[in-house]
């Protein structure tokens, strides 16, 4: 337990899956979003774009009607449904992402945990972060500890651990960002990506595996959501929740780098700013570079 490896482009290389000619839509993956909310409606756009632009066959939203109409907006591909619809008949999804933008909607709040009893593979974010490390800790586990990804931030992994009687600072979790993380993995037995310049992903029992640092430009609102949609459409692509989250961070960091013209291979912010929605737009460029290993 805990041996530590890091990630490079050919280890990325080696397990991001492409499609073959026998592929459909729904064998590449089906994600389903549960993000945006009427305080936060562009996570939905955000978290959609991502998981869109990763690969994802389908990209099915569940949220509330303002968000569902912007997503379709931005991405008209994406088949949306109402959260009040959704709660009695959960949409078919080979994996889901649930919280980035999420905040006092009882219709998700529903979704989240059907699909949490589901036992679906599920990524998951920001505002169903700790509802599920209290659940997981009091042994609700239908979901197994790899096809769950947690990806908290520092703030959201504090509050996290919060949640099931750790009280942390934010001055301890700097000292040791993979012990936290560790932590919080091993009492919720789940996978945990902590983000960050320098982003690990923890599996529960297993080995942590450390990002390059990626660039400060991508400091910026909303990358996080964007995070949280690529690893959807991987873990819907049937990449266990260590893999897709290393495979996602790996990806989106490379964007970040592409659309900001930072050097990818050493990123010091000599590029330029980017958004979250540039980082999105750019991950089909990151994943190009793949072939290359
Ligand atoms: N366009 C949108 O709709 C956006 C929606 N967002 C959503 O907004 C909600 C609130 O998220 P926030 O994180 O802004 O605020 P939160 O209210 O969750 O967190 C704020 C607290 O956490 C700390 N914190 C915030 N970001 C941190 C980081 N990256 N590293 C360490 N500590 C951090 C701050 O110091 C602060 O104490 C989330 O659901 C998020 O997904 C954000 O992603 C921004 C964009
Ligand atoms: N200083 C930094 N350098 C590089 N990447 C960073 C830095 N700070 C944050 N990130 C990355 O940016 C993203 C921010 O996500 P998050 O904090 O969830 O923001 P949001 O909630 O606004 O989407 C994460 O992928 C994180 O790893």
């Amino acid at each position: 337990m805990g041996t530590e490896r890091n990630v490079d482009l050919a280890m990325v290389a080696s397990l991001w899956r492409r499609p073959v000619p026998d592929d459909d839509k729904y064998s590449r993956g089906v994600v389903g979003v549960v993000a945006g909310s009427d305080a936060y409606p562009g996570a939905a756009v955000l978290c959609v774009s991502g998981a869109a632009r990763a690969g994802a066959g389908m990209v099915r939203y569940v949220g509330p009607r303002r968000a569902q109409d912007l997503v379709l907006a931005a991405r008209p591909e994406t088949v949306v449904h109402a959260d009040s619809d959704a709660i009695d008949r959960l949409p078919r999804a080979s994996a889901w992402t649930m919280g980035s933008g999420v905040a006092d909607q009882p219709g998700q709040d529903a979704v989240i945990g059907a699909v949490l009893d589901s036992g679906a593979p599920c990524v998951v974010d920001a505002g169903a972060l700790q509802d599920l490390a209290r659940a997981r800790q009091a042994g609700y586990r239908a979901t197994p500890p790899d096809r769950v990804l947690m990806t908290p931030h520092e703030g959201e992994l504090i509050r996290a651990l919060a949640a099931i009687g750790h009280d942390v600072t934010r001055a301890d979790l700097q000292a040791d960002r993979e012990g936290h993380a560790r932590l919080l993995a091993e009492t919720t037995r789940a996978t945990v990506l902590l983000k960050g310049s320098q982003t690990v992903v923890v599996a529960p029992g297993g080995q942590t595996r450390t990002l390059p640092m990626a660039t400060p430009w991508l400091a910026t609102a909303g990358s996080g959501d964007v995070l949280a949609g690529i690893a959807g459409a991987l873990l819907a692509s049937g990449l266990d929740a260590a893999d897709a989250g290393v495979c996602a961070a790996w990806v989106h960091a490379r964007a970040a780098a592409l659309a900001s013209g930072d050097d990818p291979e050493r990123p010091d912010g000599s590029g330029g700013p980017v958004t979250a929605l540039d980082v999105a737009v750019a991950i089909p460029r990151a994943v190009r570079l793949l072939k290359s290993a």
